[in-house]
């Protein structure tokens, strides 16, 4: 069986009968034989027979299964058809609907497309998208221009600060040196803010601050610069000047502005500001060394009494090198024991007895002699020195107190005086406590004598450790009454026992009414507030007099003793002399 080239079977029947008949048609053999052949041939025949009769059969079965073959595969032929056909029309729809999309997408979306509303869903994302990135874009460039802004101005008062300052300074620098041209640099300081903020709180403090940068701006021209350090620090740029007179001219007017108060939440404020100016190229060739020599003739202007101004001067840089050098000799001094205390003696106006004495530190410097605390009683202030001098001072007098003691003297109140930091020193009462208990010192002998700009330095605090003395036992003394910022407010709040008249209006109460008034008034104000009073600075019998008659408690001066060493004020005391002499005088 083979199949056509139509893939249908043949059949090779014909074939193998075409074989069987030619075996037929062969020579013919003799008759015996021929007998013999023809039974063997018959036999032969008949086997041929058989074996073709069982070749058809086998024949006519391959035929049947080449049949059924066939019929399976027109079967499958037309099931493959069939298939095609399909595939061929699951073509067609899909191009269909690709040629129908594409139409779609030029001629516009169609209500029912789910395409077309996932495309127009996504092309409105993109513009929203779009529009948000735009205004991602400006709030990112209006933070970037707040921020530049923050970086170089003053929050509080939105002044420029020290960053666009220097900018600025260096800039009008470069111009002016091209130019051959001057500018100046002024460098402000508020007089005494910090008893603003600490009285009337940092609310009003900052109000305050942000009028006076408003008053500032108002002093100068629109082509000057006036920045804030920070704190109650303002620096002036006055880019070009013709004359160092014009910056002169400047900071006066600025100082009389300052005159007026300000009016702030139903208070009128008033504050002066102290002024140092450094004038380029004379005074430094750079933004810092200007800024620099204008901070250090601020000093100075404070030095001379607050409420001016001062141009800088070399000699000032020269003073503050030998702050320098004093205060690496000030770190070796308490070490080789040259600090020594003289005691100035406090006498009862009337009876003219010594009834206590303040006690003066002087340091034995190996080579400028004896100085004076004012020499550096400031700058250990500063550098933080002051607090183990001032642990010396106070164990050096107690000590002293107990030898006079020892020697059979009787005891008189000793005053020491104690500085800002020293009172916030977190030891503070502790060591009163044990340096009295290590000098078997009686409390009430001791005195601390403090300024009001001390007790106004930390008011709460200073308050709540003054108090544990006062419990204690201690005294405590109000030194320089009458020259700070408000003092009455202070009696009430503060445990105070003695106000101790300032040395400045005492000087003049015998020549000026108006000293004499405030004298006469302090004395009469501590009688009715029940509180010790006592002069300082007497100098003249006049003014002791004076005094006396107002019945002033004390009082303590040159008129009755200079301060002396521990052991010309054990003579006084020994001597039991009643004052006005001296002797032993320092
Ligand atoms: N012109 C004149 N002056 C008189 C007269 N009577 C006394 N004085 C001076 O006036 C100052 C009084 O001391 P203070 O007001 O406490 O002023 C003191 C005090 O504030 C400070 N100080 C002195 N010793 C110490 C100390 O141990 N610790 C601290 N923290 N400061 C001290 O130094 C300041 C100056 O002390 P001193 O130079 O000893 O100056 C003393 C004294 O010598 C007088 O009749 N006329």
């Amino acid at each position: 069986m083979s199949i056509d080239d139509n893939g249908l079977t043949s059949h090779r029947e014909h074939s193998d009968q075409s074989n069987v008949t030619s075996l037929h048609k062969g020579a013919s053999p003799p008759v015996d034989e021929q007998n013999i052949t023809s039974r063997e041939s018959a036999v032969v025949d008949d086997e041929i027979a058989v074996r073709d009769r069982e070749k058809l059969a086998s024949s006519r079965e391959d035929a049947a299964h080449l049949r059924e073959n066939a019929i399976g595969l027109r079967e499958d032929a037309a099931h493959m058809r069939e298939r095609t056909a399909l595939a061929r029309e699951r073509e067609a729809r899909v191009r269909e609907s690709a040629v129908t999309l594409r139409e779609q997408e030029i001629c516009g979306p169609g209500p029912s497309s789910d395409h077309s509303i996932v495309l127009r869903q996504a092309n409105e994302h993109l513009v929203i998208a779009a529009i948000e990135s735009q205004k991602l874009v400006e709030i990112v460039q209006t933070a970037k221009m707040e921020l530049d802004h923050l970086a170089h101005h003053d929050v509080l008062t939105d002044l420029p600060n020290r960053i666009l300052l220097l900018d600025r300074l260096t800039q009008a620098i470069e111009l002016a040196r091209r130019q051959g041209k001057q500018l100046a640099v002024m460098f402000l300081d508020l007089d005494h803010f910090k008893y603003i903020n600490d009285s009337l709180g940092h609310t009003v403090g900052d109000l305050l601050l942000q009028s006076i940068a408003h008053l500032l701006v108002a002093c100068v021209r629109n082509s000057d610069t006036v920045s804030r350090q920070g704190g109650d620090e303002f620096v002036l740029l006055l880019p070009s000047i013709e004359h160092v007179n014009d910056a002169a001219h400047c900071a006066q007017k600025i100082i009389t502005a300052f005159t007026l108060p300000h009016s702030i939440d139903q208070h009128n404020l008033h504050i002066s500001v102290s002024i140092g100016v450094s004038i380029y190229p004379d005074d430094g060739l750079d933004a810092e060394t200007l800024i620099k020599s204008a901070d250090t003739a601020m000093y100075h202007a404070k030095e001379g009494g607050r409420e001016n101004f001062k141009f800088f001067k070399q000699e000032m840089n020269d003073r503050a090198v030998q702050r320098q050098s004093v205060e690496a000799s000030l770190r070796l001094a308490l070490e080789r024991q040259e600090f020594v205390l003289y005691y100035q003696p406090k006498v009862n106006l009337r009876s003219g007895a010594i009834v206590g004495c303040e006690a003066l530190i002087r340091w034995q410097h190996p080579e400028r002699g004896l100085l004076s605390p004012e020499q550096f009683v400031s700058i250990a202030e500063d550098c933080g020195l002051i607090l183990p001098i001032g642990r010396w001072v106070l164990r050096e007098a107690c000590l002293q107190a107990l030898a006079w003691r020892q020697a059979g003297l009787r005891p008189i109140v000793v005053a020491v005086n104690t500085s800002a930091l020293e009172l916030r020193a977190m030891d503070f009462l502790e060591n009163i406590r044990a340096t009295l208990v290590e000098t078997s010192m009686e409390p009430r002998y001791l005195e601390l004598e403090l300024t009001e700009s001390v007790l106004m330095q930390d008011a709460e605090s200073s308050n709540s450790a003054l108090l544990a003395l006062h419990d204690l036992g201690a005294k405590l003394a109000l030194d320089d009454f009458g020259t700070g910022y408000s003092s009455l407010s202070y009696l009430r709040r503060f445990p105070i026992d003695t106000l101790k008249i300032d040395q400045s209006f005492v000087n003049h109460i015998t020549s000026n009414k108006d000293d004499a008034t405030i004298v006469c008034s302090v004395v009469s104000l501590g009688k009715s507030l029940n509180k010790r009073v006592i002069a300082e600075g007497v100098e003249t019998q006049e003014q002791y007099e004076f005094l006396l008659a107002q019945e002033c408690d004390e009082g303590q001066g040159f008129y009755l003793s200079r301060p002396v060493v521990a052991a010309a004020l054990a003579a006084l005391l020994q001597s039991g002399v009643s004052l006005p002499v001296y002797d032993g005088a320092a």
